[in-house]
């Protein structure tokens, strides 16, 4: 079994190449499926996401290649069907998106349910509802789901909520019907925005993406093209609260910083100092840092996927902060592993109240999901003695290298790999 050994480190220092995001590449490679020539995509990570949907690839007849570091060819024009394996849709969560893709192409998808991080509800009513719009009929069995429509017809479509995945997968689905569809109460990511470009240059006829309301004029066809996937905005961000958790000074490059604006927004009303240099950041912190109080929200709100590393910058920050997740209110798994280390944290009805500014211990602790992770990590540089941290799968479907990145910029952290005690280890940390 493998973990993640952090000790504290003070005054984390140096530069990071931010990768291309993940929660847009997911979306990419399967807007590239409904491509009728092949397509490159530049910036997409090599992490476990991206493994398993190179396995589903293969099992229907669509051929990806990693040509080079992060770069990424896509040969759909062999596609025999759309009956993707089911235990490996569950294996993450936009499994879904295949539905949108290849369901014009292919007439009938057959997926699992999806998986990804467990927030204990995360419903895809509105996927069903935009599908079912466009002219989908679903059937539901115990372990998948089957998707069929002759002919998809462009509607108009209220969100009821705003989502991210819907708005994605509605617009995938909604490019290859006939006529117009109207997406309103979109949601309004750069990862959407960033879709729409891929579609737009493969000859889709998409407006309005990165506002409320999308509007979409069905095509026939879609040609190759070369494309570059946007920088991951939540790995730059859990680098920028890195340097106030250990009083450094971080520098990411290779981001967007509008992307950003809400995190930097609230790093610096708790005392980290931001300067931005074209596509450059750099965090600095003295170390006098102020509790506050966060709400998260879609975009351009505070990311919830941002929550969790912030949670552990505010166990820092002396006096009383309140984290309230407004996107997953259940997405608190990571509070009751730093109390573990002593962190002072209540939790009501998805609101933290972290009384901050309580030295942390390192402890055997347990990952529950990417950002619990990161949360975990950011703790332990913090934290006296030295954290185990668990789950280190969890990490491997947002990093590539998160060990190798950290000691880069002088954190003391090791990936250990034993089988001795491993079990007696897990359950200790699960607990
Ligand atoms: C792969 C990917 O891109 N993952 C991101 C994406 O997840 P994902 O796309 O799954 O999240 P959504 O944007 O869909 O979820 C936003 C909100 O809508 C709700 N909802 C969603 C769909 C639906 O059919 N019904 C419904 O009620 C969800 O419970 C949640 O409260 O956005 C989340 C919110 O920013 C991020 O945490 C995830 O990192
Ligand atoms: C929630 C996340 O991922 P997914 O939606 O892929 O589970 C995340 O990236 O934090």
């Amino acid at each position: 079994m493998k973990w993640i050994q952090v000790e504290r480190t003070s005054g984390l220092n140096g530069t990071v190449k931010i990768p291309g995001s993940k929660n847009s590449s997911l979306a990419l490679l399967a807007a590239s499926c409904m491509s009728d020539e092949p397509v490159r995509l530049a910036g997409i990570p090599e992490i476990a996401d991206f493994k398993v949907i190179c396995e589903i690839a293969e099992d229907i007849g669509i051929r990806i290649v990693r040509e080079f570091s992060g770069e990424v060819y896509i040969d759909p024009s062999g596609v025999r069907s759309a009956s993707i394996d089911p235990d490996k849709a569950s294996r993450f969560r936009t499994s879904y998106y295949f539905v949108g893709a290849l369901l014009a192409k292919c007439g009938k998808v057959i997926v699992g349910y999806p998986g990804g991080d467990d927030f204990v509800k995360r419903p895809i009513d509105q996927h069903i509802k935009a599908l079912k719009a466009l002219g989908a009929k679903f059937t539901f069995h115990k372990e998948y789901y089957e998707v069929e429509a002759r002919e998809l017809t462009g509607s108009n479509i209220y969100f009821d909520v705003i989502t991210s995945g819907a708005t994605i997968n509605a617009m995938l689905a909604a490019v290859r019907a006939k006529g117009q569809t109207v997406l309103r109460n979109a949601a309004k990511d750069p990862e959407i925005v960033d879709t729409a470009n891929l579609l737009n240059h493969m000859g889709a006829k998409i407006s309005g993406a990165g506002t409320d309301t999308i509007r979409i004029e069905g095509v026939r066809s879609l040609r190759g093209c070369t494309y570059t996937a946007i920088p991951d905005r939540l790995i730059a961000g859990a680098f920028l609260i890195s340097a106030g958790v250990t009083g450094g000074i971080i520098t990411v490059e290779d981001v967007i910083p509008e992307h950003l604006g809400s995190c930097l927004a609230k790093l610096k009303e708790i005392g980290v100092d931001i300067e931005i240099h074209g596509n450059a950041i750099t965090a600095s912190s003295a170390g006098a840092l102020k509790a506050t109080r966060v709400r998260t929200s879609m975009y351009p709100g505070f990311a919830t996927d941002l929550q969790q590393p912030l949670t552990a910058l505010l166990t820092q920050a002396p006096g009383r902060s309140i984290v309230s997740d407004k996107v997953y209110p259940n997405r608190f798994n990571h509070v009751y592993q730093l109390r573990r280390m002593g962190a002072d944290i209540e939790l009501r009805s998805g609101t933290a109240f972290i009384k901050g500014g309580a030295p942390l211990r390192g402890n055997l602790v347990h990952a529950t999901d990417i950002r619990a992770g990161i949360c975990l990590l950011l703790a332990g540089l913090a934290a006296d003695g030295k954290t185990s941290i668990t789950g280190i799968h969890h990490f491997e479907r947002g990093y590539e290298n998160i060990v190798q990145e950290f000691r880069s910029l002088g954190a003391r952290i090791e990936e250990m790999d034993s089988s001795e005690d491993s079990m007696e280890m897990l359950h200790v940390a699960e607990k």
